[in-house]
This record gives C-alpha cells, sequence and structure tokens, in this order.
C-alpha cells in the first residue's frame, strides 16, 4: 500500500473541497466563484452570457483536480460544478450555475456529464428546471471507458479522462459561434470515437476515509475509474511497457464489448493521464511506450497531452485515452484556450485577490406555492418528530459503516452523504411542517436535494416527493403504505433499476410488500411495522450474495460483491429507526 493514502493536507473534511476551490480562484486571474455555491465561473461570465455563444458547464465530483474549474477559459468551459469528494453536486448548485451563464443568453447551455447515475440524475434534475424557467440547455454525457468487458447488465460506460476532450472540441466549436445542436453532434461523435483504459498502482482515499482497496506490494489492477471502483484484473507487476501493451491490447480487443477500434492508418491523438501519484518520470515513460505501440500498428499519434487531467486523488496509476482524428476534431484541439489547466498558457494577466462573485438570482414568476395537506393531530406530529430525528441520529452513527460498505462496492462515499443529508435535516429541525406529512416530505425532498448530491441525493429526493402526493389527502396507514409505493415507482422510473438488481430498491420493496400484505390483514399499524422491519433487513442481507445490475456496483464482479449493498443497508437502518421511534423505544 502507498505510504501516503490516508494522510493529507487538509484543514477539514468537511470544508477541503470550498478551500481547495478558494485556492484555485484566488491563483487564476479569469476565475471565479459564485458566493453560497460550490460553482466555479469565468470572471467575465456576464460578457460571455451576452455575446450570445453557447455557454458549456461541466462537473460532478472532486477528487479529479485539475477537473473541472481548470477547464474554465475562452475555448472551453464557461464554468464548473463540484460536488463533494466523489460525489454528484446537488442539484440547487447546478442550477445556480446554469442560471449564471445561461439566463438571457439565447444561444443556450450544454452540460458535459460524466456517465454517473449520481450525477446523470443531478445534472437531469437541474437541466428540467432550467427548462422550466424558459433557459435553452441540453446535456451531453460522456461515456469511454474501454475497461468493460460485457456492458448491458451495468450503469454503461463510465465517464473518464477523455471528457476532457469533449470539453475542448466543444468550448472550440461555442467559441466559433457554433449553434448548441451542431455543438452536440460534432462532440457526441468525437465522444463514440474515443477510449480510455486506466491502471492502478495504489489505492486513493477520501478524506476522513481508509484506503478504497488493497492492493498488493507486487500487483497492478487493470480496468478501474476514477473514484476507487474495482477493476475486472490484477496482475504482478511488470515493466512499463508491458503494463502499457496490456491497456491498449484491452483497449483494442473486438472481443470486449466496449473496445475502440484503431485500425492500421488511423489519426489519433493520446492522452496519458497521471490519476493522482505517479511521477512525472514515469508519465513520460508511459507515453513513449503508448506512442511505440501504437506506430508499430501502423498508427499516427498526431497529438499528445501528458499531465494530470482527471486524476483520482492521490491515486498511482494512469490512463491512456486515445481519440480519433479528423481535421475538424484537431482544429478543435489546436484552438486557442485560457483555460489554466490545458496544455497552454495564459500570461501577462495579474492575479487578485477577489476569489467571488454574486450569483444571479432566479427571476421568479410566483411560486406555485406547495398546496396544502391533511394534517395529523399533535401527537401523531410528535411521532413524526421523533422518527425523523431517530432515522438522522441513526445515519449519522453509520456513517463509518455505510462508507465501509461503498468501499466495498462504490466509491466509499454513500455513509457520508447520507450523513450530510442527515445533518442538513437536523438542521431545519425545529422548522419542519410536522402536523402535515404532505408538506413534511416535500420539505425534506427540498433539504435533500439542496444539499446531499450524490445517487443517493438524487434519487432520496426523488422517492420523498413522488412519496409526499399520496399523504395529500389522507394519512392513514394505507396511505403512508401508498406513499412507500409511490418512492419505490420514481427511484425506479428515473433511476431505471428494479428489485433484485442490488440496490437500496430491494429492502423497499420488500418492506412495502410486508406491509401492504400485513395492513391487509388484522395487524396493527405497529404489527406490521415490525413485520416490514425484518423484511427490510433480511432483504438487505440478502444483497450481500446478489449480482449488482444498477450504479457503481455494476462494475464490480460478481465474486467481489461479498457484503451487502450501502443503500440497501441504508434503508434498512432507516426503517428499523422509524420503528423504534414510532413504537418508543
Ligand atoms: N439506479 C439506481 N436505483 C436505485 N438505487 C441505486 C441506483 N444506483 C445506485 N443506487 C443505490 O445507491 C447506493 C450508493 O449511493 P451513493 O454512494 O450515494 O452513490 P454514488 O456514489 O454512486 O453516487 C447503492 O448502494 C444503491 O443502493
Ligand atoms: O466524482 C464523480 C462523479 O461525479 C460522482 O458521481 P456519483 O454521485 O454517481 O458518485
Ligand atoms: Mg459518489
Ligand atoms: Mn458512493
Amino acid at each position: 500500500m502507498a505510504a501516503n493514502v490516508g494522510k493529507k493536507l487538509i484543514n477539514s473534511k468537511e470544508r477541503c473541497v470550498d478551500e481547495s476551490l478558494e485556492g484555485t480562484a484566488a491563483s487564476h486571474p479569469g476565475l471565479r466563484l459564485l458566493s453560497g455555491h460550490r460553482v466555479m465561473v469565468r470572471e467575465d461570465v456576464a460578457s460571455v452570457r451576452a455575446a450570445a455563444k453557447v455557454t458549456l458547464l461541466s462537473g460532478g465530483g472532486s477528487g479529479h483536480e485539475p477537473a473541472h474549474a481548470g477547464y474554465i477559459g475562452s475555448g472551453m468551459l464557461t464554468g464548473a460544478i463540484a460536488g463533494s469528494v466523489f460525489t454528484s453536486p446537488p442539484p440547487a448548485d447546478i442550477l445556480a450555475a446554469i442560471r449564471a451563464v445561461g439566463q438571457g443568453n439565447p444561444a443556450g447551455t450544454l452540460l458535459i456529464v460524466k456517465n454517473y447515475t449520481g450525477d446523470r440524475l443531478n445534472f437531469g434534475m437541474s437541466l428540467e428546471r432550467a427548462r422550466s424557467e424558459g433557459l435553452h440547455v441540453d446535456m451531453l454525457v460522456v461515456g469511454e471507458d474501454c475497461a468493460l468487458t460485457s456492458h448491458d447488465k451495468t450503469a454503461g460506460r463510465r465517464g473518464l479522462a477523455g471528457t476532457v476532450f469533449i470539453h475542448k472540441i466543444a468550448g472550440a466549436l461555442a467559441e466559433q459561434g457554433r449553434s448548441l445542436e451542431d455543438i452536440v453532434k460534432v462532440a457526441s461523435q468525437a465522444a463514440s470515437q474515443m477510449g480510455t483504459i486506466g491502471i492502478s498502482l495504489s489505492p486513493c482515499s477520501v478524506p476522513g476515509s481508509g484506503p478504497s482497496f488493497q492492493l498488493q506490494q507486487d500487483e497492478f489492477e487493470l480496468g478501474l475509474g476514477i473514484h476507487g471502483e474495482a477493476g475486472f484484473r490484477r496482475q504482478k507487476m511488470t515493466s512499463a511497457d508491458e503494463i502499457v501493451s496490456a491497456m491498449l491490447d484491452h483497449m483494442t480487443n473486438p472481443d470486449n464489448s466496449t473496445h475502440l477500434k484503431i485500425p492500421k492508418g488511423s489519426r489519433v491523438a493520446l492522452m496519458v493521464n497521471n490519476l493522482g501519484g505517479t511521477s512525472c518520470l514515469e508519465l513520460g515513460i508511459v507515453g513513449r511506450a503508448a506512442i511505440q505501440y501504437l506506430e508499430s500498428r501502423g498508427v499516427a499519434v498526431q497529438r499528445v497531452y501528458t499531465g494530470s487531467f482527471m486524476t483520482s486523488l492521490e491515486m498511482a496509476g494512469v490512463s491512456l485515452t486515445v481519440l480519433h482524428l479528423d481535421d475538424t476534431i484537431t482544429a478543435c484541439l489546436d484552438a486557442d484556450t485560457s483555460a489554466p489547466a490545458w496544455p497552454s498558457h495564459l500570461s501577462g494577466v495579474d492575479r487578485t485577490s477577489d476569489v467571488y462573485i454574486p450569483a444571479p438570482q432566479h427571476i421568479q414568476a410566483e411560486e406555485g406555492g406547495t398546496p396544502l395537506g391533511q394534517t395529523v393531530p399533535t401527537d401523531q406530529a410528535q411521532v413524526l418528530e421523533k422518527v425523523v430525528q431517530r432515522v438522522c441520529d441513526r445515519m449519522i452513527d453509520c456513517e463509518e459503516q455505510l462508507n465501509s460498505l461503498d468501499r466495498a462496492s462504490g466509491d466509499g462515499d454513500c455513509g457520508t452523504t447520507m450523513a450530510r443529508g442527515a445533518k442538513e435535516i437536523l438542521a431545519a429541525l425545529s422548522h419542519l411542517p410536522f402536523s402535515c406529512p404532505h408538506t413534511l416530505l416535500l420539505t425534506l425532498a427540498a433539504i435533500v436535494e439542496k444539499d446531499m448530491g450524490g445517487s443517493s441525493g438524487a434519487l432520496y429526493s426523488l422517492f420523498l416527493t413522488a412519496a409526499a402526493r399520496p399523504l395529500q389527502s389522507s394519512t392513514d396507514p394505507a396511505a403512508w403504505c401508498a406513499a412507500l409505493h409511490a418512492g419505490i415507482q420514481a427511484i425506479s422510473r428515473y433511476g431505471g433499476a428494479e428489485p433484485g438488481d442490488r440496490t437500496m430498491l430491494d429492502p423497499l420493496s420488500a418492506a412495502h410488500r410486508t406491509l401492504s400484505t400485513a395492513l391487509s390483514s388484522d395487524r396493527t399499524a405497529l404489527q406490521a411495522l415490525e413485520e416490514a422491519v425484518k423484511a427490510a433487513e433480511k432483504s438487505a442481507q440478502a444483497t450481500a450474495s446478489m449480482p449488482a445490475r444498477a450504479g457503481r456496483a455494476s462494475y464490480v464482479g460478481a465474486d467481489q460483491l461479498t457484503q451487502p449493498d450501502p443503500g440497501a443497508t441504508a434503508v434498512a437502518i432507516a426503517i428499523r429507526a422509524t420503528h423504534d421511534a414510532v413504537k418508543g423505544n
């Protein structure tokens, strides 16, 4: 294991992303933060908006620096949204960014999003909101990972370092004044003509947590993502040349369903990307080996970009991206940009110590107003308050347990994401409308939508919003059961998973089935809830031996998935906490 894993130059795990963004803004004259948001924009964003050229946004979880803020500048991104480490940003920040670059700009805004469930959901929700405000927005999802040998039963190909090529291509086209539709067309075509494969020599660790996985001193791992997710094969350490050959052999292997064809005579650009902890000396050796490999197969390597483009915290390792070139794409790569992390330099501009600019406010038509739902008597409202408090307390207690399960099947942030949402809810506890369950669930949805981020934040927000509806006209046990069902349907509709796919949907639907059967027999509500707890716990435990067909875990081989799913475990804990609070334990 690398000696530096877990040891970090941070002040606190809560503020590390904000402080790093402030440092980035302070050291680059062209960048400013929107006050109140983890959003970096061009300092001249107001004139960019007024220029009626397409504006570009990208973003995602932090920990991939210089992505994405480093790609802001003329000829690349207009702004970037940063989530917590490895956690997709919440819609409130994404929407603030869309407004900042899109208000009053008829040319529209393109969101360039890496293919992760959390990012697709959070950026998708924000896009829908922005459209309902009359803004012209489109989204391009990039997934160019060549690691997966078969990808029909997974969350799809991951977006990796090649996404930076798409920032550059779309940015150059926007600078030329091309339309949003044109940019989407050319950039999507380019995205389908590239592939990335990564290897790692050591794990990374999310601030405040242990290493994402263990790798022996004499091993390397092939085909892993940029969040410490497992790759598909471990091999004995060997020479740089042999490792590069193994990477490019896999990338071009026709038996692998995500391979990239690179026939003799192809013209390509190559990106040699440091995953965070690789020395410049090694990067040079890897670049040399990759060029030799490709040229020995009759491929013309016309552009090479070497450096840290899309990192995975301190992980030692590299990824190689190959992008097919034509004259248009080459011209886009060669076009000028002032983005600090693209390998060209802006000189002669004084730096400033101002890092924040005001975020534009949403010019809002009359608020729809939340329709008032049925109210409950004070004793029931008090029980609801106890339930919310108990569920949140338990989520905070279980942060490390859930992170540890997520390290085994995903990216290690599930517990921190759940705890973040819980803390925000507790902070608002004294103002929550416990006497109206319908409004209560909508308010909880708004809180988790604003602050949680990640797949969990988006999925719980959808769950709570949909669950509120049946409680508008009734608050009896049957209405709560219908609310659970409506929430499950919303997660499934937008997240694309079903019960049986090894997700939070498993215990939720087990609880719903049990509750619904128990309520239609002669059980009391508390007895029904007791049975639902047992069913949810059993179902969450059973995920340990299930293959995953959704979310990050779907990239991990079934033989490596031996512990329960973190999201499912969180649901079981929440349902048990609900029962205990109702029972008065
Ligand atoms: N498409 C989906 N539908 C339902 N639940 C999902 C889906 N994708 C992931 N999950 C749940 O989310 C949990 C992980 O949450 P989180 O760590 O917030 O996600 P991520 O880090 O991948 O954004 C998983 O354990 C799983 O239960
Ligand atoms: O860090 C990368 C991604 O933006 C995280 O997405 P996620 O919320 O699905 O884990
Ligand atoms: Mg995450
Ligand atoms: Mn996660």
